[in-house]
This record gives C-alpha cells, sequence and structure tokens, in this order.
C-alpha cells in the first residue's frame, strides 16, 4: 500500500519509523511518502493560511498550497499502476474511523492523507477533490486535536497492522476487541501467581475448550459493563 501524507509538521511521522510499521516499510508492504505543505506554498514567507473570510477567530489553511500538493502526488500516483487514490481529511465533523472501516480502507491501493491545522482547510479544497476523485473526512473519535497529524497516525498504523505479512502472527488480529463485535478478554503470562494475585486457574488447566469458554464469557461480561452498546443493549 501506497501512502501520502501532507503536512505542516512532518516530523510528528518520525513514529511510523519504528516498531512494526517501521519493519513494514523496510519490507516494501508499506510505501510512505511524507510531504511537507510549506514545499507547496511560494511566496517569501511559505505561508499556507489567511483570515477567516467573513470573520471569526483564528485562520484557515489556504486552498493554493493544497492543490499544488494533492496534484503533485496525484500526478506521480497517475505513473504508478495503483488505483485511484482515497484522500483522507482527518477531522471531528468526519465520519467515526471503526475496526470495520480500518478493515475497509485496508483493501485501498492507496490512502492520501490530508493534515488540516489552524480552524481547518479551505472548503473548496475538499470540494475540489471531491468532483475529482474520493474524498473522506474521518474523525478518531468526539474530540478535537490541534491538527490532523495525530489521528492520521492512529489510523495509518491500524490500517497498516491489517495488511497482510504486517503482524508476525496473523492469528493475532483475529481475537482483538472489536473484531468479532466484541472486546478483547483479559490476557495473562507468568508468573502463576504475582503479589497474591494467581492466574484464573481455568488458564492453567490445558482444558482448550474451557478455556475458549472462559475467554468468550470474559468478552462478553467485559463488553456489557465496558460497551453494552456494541452488544445492542
Ligand atoms: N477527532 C478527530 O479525528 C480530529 C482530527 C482533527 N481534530 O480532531
Amino acid at each position: 500500500m501506497r501512502i501520502d501524507v501532507v503536512t505542516i509538521f512532518p516530523g510528528y511521522f518520525d513514529a511510523l519509523e519504528l516498531s512494526l510499521m517501521g519493519k513494514a516499510r523496510d519490507r516494501g508492504l508499506i510505501d510512505l511518502h511524507v510531504h511537507d505543505l510549506r514545499e507547496s506554498a511560494h511566496d517569501k514567507h511559505r505561508t499556507v493560511d489567511d483570515t477567516p473570510t467573513g470573520g471569526g477567530a483564528g485562520m484557515v489553511m489556504k486552498p493554493e498550497p493544497w492543490g499544488q500538493a494533492i496534484d503533485g502526488i496525484l500526478a506521480d500516483a497517475q505513473s504508478a499502476p495503483a488505483a485511484e487514490p482515497l484522500i483522507i481529511f482527518p477531522s471531528p465533523a468526519g465520519d467515526v474511523f471503526t475496526q470495520a472501516m480500518a478493515r475497509e480502507l485496508a483493501t485501498e491501493d492507496h490512502l492520501v492523507f490530508g493534515c488540516g491545522r489552524y480552524e481547518g482547510i479551505d472548503q473548496r479544497v475538499f470540494d475540489e477533490y471531491a468532483e475529482r476523485g474520493r474524498v473522506r473526512l474521518v474523525s478518531i473519535g468526539d474530540y478535537v486535536l490541534n491538527g490532523g497529524e495525530v489521528a492520521s497516525i492512529a489510523m495509518i498504523e491500524a490500517i497498516g497492522r491489517l495488511l497482510p505479512g504486517v503482524v508476525g502472527n496473523p492469528d493475532s488480529l483475529v481475537e482483538e476487541s472489536h473484531e468479532s463485535g466484541l472486546l478483547e478478554y483479559p490476557s495473562y503470562t507468568k508468573p502463576a501467581e504475582w503479589r497474591g494475585r494467581r492466574v484464573p486457574d481455568v488458564l492453567l488447566s490445558g482444558n482448550h475448550a474451557a478455556i475458549d469458554a472462559w475467554r468468550h464469557e470474559q468478552s462478553v461480561e467485559r463488553t456489557r459493563r465496558v460497551r453494552p452498546d456494541l452488544l445492542g443493549d
């Protein structure tokens, strides 16, 4: 999968050089390109924002740099045999990102993440690329961040880990929270007792049918307690 990111803070994405994402990039499973939006601003001060038309607080990101940055990515992509990219703008006003959406987006060949800052991006950028291609505003939750970078990293990790070969044992993706509609059961490891707290006896029994039943019961109980909405309660 090719992933392009447009941001005024490229350094945020150094985090994607670490751990599984870094290994996936080294192995060519993820082809990440981070673009500094200011490289597409050509006035003396590389200006990327201006005052809101109609008044109001803060600043709005200008459309010209965004147009040049995204056009450049689309032109580059056309030279490669990939499907038309999906452009994602992280926004608290977007569709809520879920594990199901992560799985859907993991089937894409090319994703572009546009990281807004300030009071947001001029609406005409969304309109331009929605007419020319595919655009989605996506929220990672009902709260507001200072920009789209952290949300993009979260989505890139959630999507990237689902790509074949990224996670060592694909079985570990199956019993995770939100995969089965339930939250994951509690996990334990050695030692069998720690500060007087014992691992549940069933997990030491070697009876795999009983262990599976206990884990499912724990998942249902945790889901009912923490996220009854997932059970339709
Ligand atoms: N909730 C979000 O996804 C978000 C993105 C930018 N600010 O907030």
